[in-house]
């Protein structure tokens, strides 16, 4: 039991810095800090050197008395810029950009859009993480999917300045002496990929780095992990991408990739030297092919604080997002229990989505009832068609899910044969297939025997999505909800009326999981907290949106939505006694702040936002 509160109060103990107190019943009492405080930073470099370092850079918004300390006057135009004026000056010269390439090939426009925010953030991190988190709405779909997509298929072209930590086969015994290669001292969050599997676009190799790189990039903007503290990997084991094999331009490691137990001991190895170096980091695995993905996931996540975010942060949101398509009904949210649901592509994005949903229909049933057993709400279709148990060789990971031939559908049955016969409420895409939501199939929709069927086309990016916006709405029909992986504009259904198109992508919640899992102090991330950010991400949904077909809260909200989860997520952490403090707020003064209602203010507080700080040079 945590210590009752007698009072709470509030005390400046100087200019900058406020706290707030609990006196608590055994007399004791506790502080958290409340306002937040832009303290300076000691910079040992002065003139170039800093107007060379991103960090510490403000190019033309460093004040006089600035210039004057640091050696900067006469290295800038004269006139002192507000940061305002700077974001007007970069959203002018991107606008004018958008206006210039609009004409021409769609992919070259993107990439230039790409090539200006990539050098904004080389410049001065600080303005880009501002106008990322002023636009998030415009810019996440250049610096993630769908863009980040096609920088990863031209990565050795595009590559100017390296950005993360490089591991590869080569490094074989040398990873724990490595990685004090990086700078930082703290280092809060890895993204790792193997860049086995990216996106929907299969191996892309060494050029898989981009992936962690936009990933942290939305840890940065929506969960305000501080930059310095953030470190995107790429793990080199080799492609089969036989194209790359044959660039000579390509820059990662002639050769295969490893397979076995090499594989598994690179890997090891890299997980032992991040966490030996950096024992309270959360590391997030991403984008690895699906026949590794599971085996790592079961391998680490007892052992070290990781998740892997194609497993279990998709599954989070498709399950939000099917418990706001079951709002949109009109019927509680415990009716996901009632729900027919086909996914398509049992992959690492299908298979956690199924696993995830059943335990939610089992939270509702019970673990025994023999629904959740049969796993009856779901039918999952691969690229050999429908699953079922009287497949062959079938892989036992898939063999759980999969139906009786007896329920009227052979084993193979195509998509169109199981939404005919199906008749499903929601019919979900993770095949990474673009187009594989034929007319055929969705018109097959309509029959559907729930009145308002959600459509999920969720691979990424935009050329893999399983049908367009215009598809769904044309084919079913505009009562359907619809949600894909990658951005489209909403359709207009004529007659004044609009068809939403809902983001399903785990960027609504693996930003919240990782920050939580990091201020629980838990040391694993367990089935619970994953379970409390999606319920909190469907929870934030008014019955008001829900009506109109919206399911997930707006972009432009998703920092205010990611402390909210990151909220749930602590919660779920000391509600199952697996937080153990952060920093210098241990265990019980997590729960004292969860019992008290503070814990959202604890997890604001902790958000870095990117403001410039007065600097003070020191030799
Ligand atoms: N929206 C989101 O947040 C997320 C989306 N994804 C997307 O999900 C997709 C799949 O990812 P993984 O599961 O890791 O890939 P994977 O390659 O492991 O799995 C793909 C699955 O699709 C099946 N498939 C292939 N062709 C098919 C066909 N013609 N008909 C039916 N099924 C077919 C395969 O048999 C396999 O089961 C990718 O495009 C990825 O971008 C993944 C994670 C998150
Ligand atoms: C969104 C994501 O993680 C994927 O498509 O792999
Ligand atoms: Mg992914």
């Amino acid at each position: 039991m945590a210590e009752a509160i007698f009072s709470r109060g509030r005390k400046a103990v100087c200019k900058l810095l406020e706290w707030e107190w609990w006196q608590l019943r055994d007399g004791g009492r506790r502080y958290i800090t409340q306002r937040k405080v832009i303290r300076p930073s000691i910079v040992n470099k002065r003139s170039t050197d800093i107007l060379h370092d991103p960090w510490y850079n403000k190019g033309t918004a460093f004040p006089l008395t600035e210039r004057e300390r640091l050696g900067l006057r006469g290295l800038l135009p004269p006139r002192v810029m507000s940061v305002q004026q700077q974001i007007d000056r970069f959203m002018a010269n991107f606008r004018s950009l958008e206006r210039n390439t609009r004409d021409g090939p769609q992919e070259v426009a993107a990439l230039a859009k790409w090539r200006i925010l990539n050098r904004l953030h080389d410049r001065n991190e600080t303005l880009f993480y501002k106008i990322l988190i002023d636009n998030i709405q415009q810019l996440a779909p250049i610096v993630y999917t769908p863009t980040v997509g096609l920088v990863c298929q031209n990565y050795s072209g595009l590559f100017r300045r390296p950005r993360g930590m490089y591991f590869s086969a080569a490094d074989r015994g040398e990873m724990i002496s490595m990685i004090y290669n990086w700078p930082a001292e703290q280092v809060d969050m890895i993204v790792v990929t193997d860049g086995s599997r990216i996106l929907g676009l299969g191996d892309l190799g060494v050029q898989g780095i981009g992936i962690p790189v936009g990933k942290l990039d939305l840890y940065v903007a929506a969960a305000g992990i501080n930059p310095q503290r953030v470190l995107p990997v790429m793990i080199d084991v080799g492609t089969n991408n036989q194209q790359l094999l044959d660039n000579p331009l390509y820059m990662g490691l002639h050769r295969p990739r490893l397979e076995g137990d090499e594989y598994m001991s690179v890997i090891d190895e890299f997980m032992e030297a991040a966490f030996t170096r950096y024992p309270d980091v959360i590391v997030q695995m991403e984008d690895f092919q699906s026949k590794w993905a599971f085996k790592l996931l079961q391998r680490y996540r007892r052992q070290y604080r990781m998740f892997n975010d194609d497993i279990q942060g998709t599954a989070g949101v498709a399950l939000a997002g099917v418990l706001g398509a079951v709002r949109a009904q009109g019927r509680p949210m415990s009716d996901i229990a009632k729900q027919k649901i086909v996914i398509v592509g049992a992959g690492s994005a299908g298979l956690g989505v199924v696993a995830f949903m059943k335990q939610a229909v089992a939270r509702v049933l019970g673990n025994n009832s023999p629904q959740v057993q049969n796993a009856d709400n779901f039918w999952l279709v691969d690229k050999d068609g429908l699953v079922t148990l009287a497949r062959e060789n079938i892989d036992p990971e898939v063999k759980q899910y999969a139906r009786s031939v007896h329920d009227g559908l052979q084993e193979g049955a195509s998509l169109v044969e199981v939404v005919r016969h199906v008749r499903p409420d929601v019919l979900m895409g993770l095949s990474a297939v673009g187009g594989l939501f034929t007319q055929e199939v969705l018109e097959a929709m309509k029959l559907s025997d729930c009145p308002r069927p959600a459509i999920m086309p969720m691979s990424n990016p935009t050329s893999k999505a399983e049908c367009t916006a215009e598809q769904a709405f044309k084919h079913v029909g505009p009562h359907i909800v619809f949600a894909s992986g990658s951005p489209f504009q909403d359709v207009d259904l004529g007659d004044g009326k609009t068809g939403h198109v809902n983001q399903g992508n785990n960027m609504y919640l693996f930003p919240g999981i990782g920050l939580g899992a990091l201020l629980s102090g838990a040391h694993q991330i367990t089935d619970n907290m994953l379970h409390a950010a999606a319920e909190c991400l469907a929870g934030v949904m008014d019955e008001e949106s829900l009506k109109t077909g919206i399911i997930y809260p707006p972009i432009p909200e998703i920092r205010c939505i990611t402390a909210k989860i990151a909220e749930a997520v602590v919660k779920a952490a000391v509600d199952e006694d697996v937080a153990e403090g952060y920093r210098q707020y241990d265990h019980r003064d997590l729960r004292v702040m969860a019992e008290s209602g503070v814990l959202l203010n604890f997890v604001e507080r902790h958000m870095w936002s990117p403001e410039y700080s007065s600097l003070v040079f020191e030799k």
